[in-house]
């Protein structure tokens, strides 16, 4: 039995493993930077998270920790049961050295899930594109800001523009005509024709590949996706945990 972790901009990603199973997933808070290890023991560990995953885990379980926060993976790896994963461990091709661990690992866990070629769309706190060809080598990518980032520096980089709701249930006007809506239909228009734009240059190069979506936003991006363009919609694959999987093929690799 181990942990996964995945330190994001945002937050931490939790998944707990068991053999091949991924029993649990939850995500938590980053730490304070007052906090130090040694405060946190089990009560960091069972903050909220459930009894029954709580009973299981102990400060002893293994975490393995892959990370995009410089600062967060500092305070962990005092931790006397956390073990890094770095980039090298990925067996990728042709990845460069300053690539986010965690599009290495969603980019692997997709591939070897589904096959190569493969794309993966990550709608985080950052958007990114990352794809590899058929021989596992790294393609590249792109990186943008996200949804909920795109609407914050609107707001907090203005003298009148108001912090506006990101979870956009149903689709604004295009042209609207109110503030909300109108930022609304800014960013969400151009985040999806930007989505569609990428997938169909991904097409072009490699008709074949599947495209896996994952990150916080994903379900709010596929939900107006298969409204816009449903032909891609359907072609596209969600799975909220791609990172654990990428995770998992390398930690098996590393406990063998
Ligand atoms: N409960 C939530 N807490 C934080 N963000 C959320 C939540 N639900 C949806 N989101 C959305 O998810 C986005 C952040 O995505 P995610 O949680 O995947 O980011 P992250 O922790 O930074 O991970 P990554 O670094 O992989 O992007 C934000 O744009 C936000 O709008
Ligand atoms: C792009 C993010 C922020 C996405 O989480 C992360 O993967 C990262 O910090 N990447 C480093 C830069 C790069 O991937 O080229
Ligand atoms: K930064």
């Amino acid at each position: 039995m181990w942990l996964a972790l995945e330190i994001g901009n945002s937050r931490l990603h939790w998944g707990l493993f068991r053999d091949k199973s991924l029993d649990y997933t939850w995500d938590t808070d980053h730490l304070s930077e007052c906090q130090t290890i040694n405060d946190l023991p089990a009560e960091l560990l069972h903050f909220s998270i459930s009894r029954e995953v709580g009973e299981k885990i102990s400060f002893h379980t293994p975490i393995f920790l892959a990370s995009v926060v410089p600062h967060q993976t500092k305070l962990w790896q005092t931790h006397p049961h956390v073990r890094v994963i770095a980039l090298e461990q990925i067996p990728l091709l042709n990845m460069y050295p300053t690539l986010g661990i965690d599009r290495a690992l969603a980019l692997w866990g997709a591939g070897k899930t589904w096959g190569f070629p493969m794309l993966v769309i990550d709608a985080g706190t950052a958007l990114t594109f990352t794809g590899a060809d058929g021989h596992q080598s790294l393609v590249g990518g792109a990186i943008m800001p996200g949804i909920g980032l795109q609407f914050t520096t609107l707001s907090e980089k203005t003298g009148q523009l108001p912090q506006v709701k990101t979870e956009i249930m149903s689709l604004p006007r295009r042209f609207s005509l109110n503030t909300q809506e109108a930022i609304q239909s800014g960013i969400i228009y151009t985040v999806l024709a930007g989505i569609k734009d990428f997938i169909a240059a991904w097409w072009q190069l490699f008709p074949e590949s599947k495209i896996v979506l994952k990150g916080g936003d994903a379900i709010l991006v596929v939900r107006h996706l298969r409204f816009l363009f449903p032909e891609i919609a359907e072609n596209l694959i969600l799975e909220p945990n791609l990172t654990f999987w990428g995770m998992w093929e390398i930690v098996s690799l590393i406990l063998d």
